[in-house]
């Protein structure tokens, strides 16, 4: 099963907004870029900017591609598009219920991300 996924890095300054899986979800407990799944025919710039508003209640104003990364992890393979997102409306929040943080780029190897994130987290603290 291959699973499209549009996800944000929304950066400020020298922070970005990251969330923590619930549990529950597909790598849950380990904290991602806030995002999902592309709807069949959908595409992932217009994921990102559905997801963003879903899961974080922002409107995305300005983004730029970053990266596609595919990971396989076993009961699942993902095919990432990361997007940098630079300017929105609103402050982001967790509208699910999942806890949030800004975090300082350098700090972001201390949290534990999926293995499919390690080569994002390796490049944005280059
Ligand atoms: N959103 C997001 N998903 C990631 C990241 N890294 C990573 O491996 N994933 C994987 C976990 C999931 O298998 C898949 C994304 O699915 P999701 O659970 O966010 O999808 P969704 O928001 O549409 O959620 P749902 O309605 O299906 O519960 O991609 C990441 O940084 N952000
Ligand atoms: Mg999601």
């Amino acid at each position: 099963m291959l699973v499209r996924v549009a996800a944000g890095i929304i950066v400020r300054d020298d922070l970005v907004f990251i969330a923590l899986r619930k549990s529950s979800q597909h790598q849950g407990g380990l904290w991602e870029f806030p995002g999902g799944k592309c709807e069949p025919m959908e595409s992932p710039e217009t994921a990102l900017q559905r997801e963003l508003k879903e899961e974080c209640g922002i409107a995305v104003t300005e983004y730029s591609f970053f990266k596609t990364i595919a990971h396989d992890y076993g009961d699942k393979q993902v095919e990432l598009c990361f997007y940098k997102v630079t300017k929105f409306d609103g402050e982001p929040v967790g509208s699910e219920g999942q806890q949030t943080a800004w975090v300082p780029v350098s700090d972001l190897p201390s949290y534990d991300f999926p293995e499919a994130n390690k080569e994002i987290v390796a490049d944005l603290i280059k």
